[in-house]
């Protein structure tokens, strides 16, 4: 493999665009987060708070019926649509217009849910980003790799990966697969781990920030929200999945000196995306 681009903060900081003193919330992006099923609302509550904690203007979670209050009363700033099922997701219909939808944190693989998972892949437009039991899902149905957007991000941790690719025997052939996977397809595939490396077309990235406090349930999910919440403010899928993250790592480098690795859970990247963002800006 050609060598990995190091993700450091020159890297970073000529991508990011800082927010523009004239910007509102309609010029920041609408997000749709599609996620969570009875036991794993969790993951659709923190998904979408991250995304709106990375900026974008607007944000919308698709949910069972079970999720209506959790959702509401965990994030009052996000607005709730539901499915007519109560536990999990049978039907992807949306009567807005996203700049950017993610799907899959806490979804769970009820083949309902498979089959509305596949229906909407088939016509969707719009920049999306696919985690946790989406992918599952589409390991379960490699034909439908084909319909995937072009430039779709795909951010499996290794279980997920060997799901979608098949076993690997060596990290060359790991790397070697999953190259080919986003070629073939014209993917994004966040590889996540420690390190998490950033596979596009055209190179490969290696992250340089965050620690094993990231080691975490619902890490996954928050980045998942922070990626979508930057393509939803018109970053470019590679950008967008090399800012969201370097920045996920960075909360975890700011934190660490406080909260130790234990104690560091999901929601304190959620507390530390604001300093990530503000270390950033000093560098400009
Ligand atoms: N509060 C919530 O509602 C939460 C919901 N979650 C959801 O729960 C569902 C199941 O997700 P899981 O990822 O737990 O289940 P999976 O079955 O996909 O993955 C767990 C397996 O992957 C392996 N694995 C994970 N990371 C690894 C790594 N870095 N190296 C090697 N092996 C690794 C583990 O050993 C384990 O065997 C998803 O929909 C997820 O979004 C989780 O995100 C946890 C929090
Ligand atoms: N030891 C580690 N060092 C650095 N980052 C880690 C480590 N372990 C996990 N992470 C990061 O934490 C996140 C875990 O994601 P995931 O396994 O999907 O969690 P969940 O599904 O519980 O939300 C990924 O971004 C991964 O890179
Ligand atoms: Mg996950």
């Amino acid at each position: 493999m050609k060598q990995a681009v190091v993700l450091d903060k020159a890297e970073i900081v000529k991508r990011y665009k800082p927010i523009d003193p004239q910007t509102h919330k309609g010029m920041q992006g609408h997000a749709l987060i599609i996620a969570g099923s009875y036991g794993k609302m969790g993951a659709a509550v923190l998904a979408s708070k991250s995304c709106l904690k990375t900026g974008c203007g607007l944000v919308t979670a698709l949910v069972p019926k079970c999720g209506y209050e959790i959702l509401q009363i965990a994030n009052p700033e996000v607005m709730t649509l539901t499915d007519k099922k109560e536990q999990y997701l049978s039907d992807i219909k949306m009567a807005i217009k996203p700049q950017a939808i993610a799907i899959g944190p806490g979804l769970g693989q009820h083949i309902v849910t498979q089959k509305a998972v596949l229906d909407f892949l088939k016509t969707n437009r719009i920049p999306l980003v696919l985690d946790a039991d989406a992918l599952n899902i589409l390991a379960c149905n490699k034909a439908w790799f084909s319909v995937l957007l072009p430039k779709t991000i795909l951010t499996p941790h290794p279980k997920e990966l060997e799901r979608l690719l098949g076993e690997w025997h060596t990290e060359e052939e790991k790397f070697q697969k999953t190259r080919a996977f986003v070629c073939q397809y014209d993917l994004i595939v966040v590889m996540k781990g420690a390190p998490t490396y950033i596979f596009t077309p055209d190179a490969v990235y290696v992250n340089t920030t965050g620690n094993a406090a990231l080691a975490t349930a619902g890490s996954g999910d928050v980045l998942t929200g922070m990626l979508t919440s930057l393509l939803a403010q018109g970053y470019s899928a590679t950008d967008a999945a090399l800012l969201g993250v370097y920045l996920h790592g960075l909360t975890a480098t700011i934190a660490l000196p406080k909260t130790g690795y234990q104690s560091f859970t999901a929601t304190t990247i959620l507390k530390n995306i604001g300093k990530a963002f503000l270390s950033l800006e000093n560098q400009l």
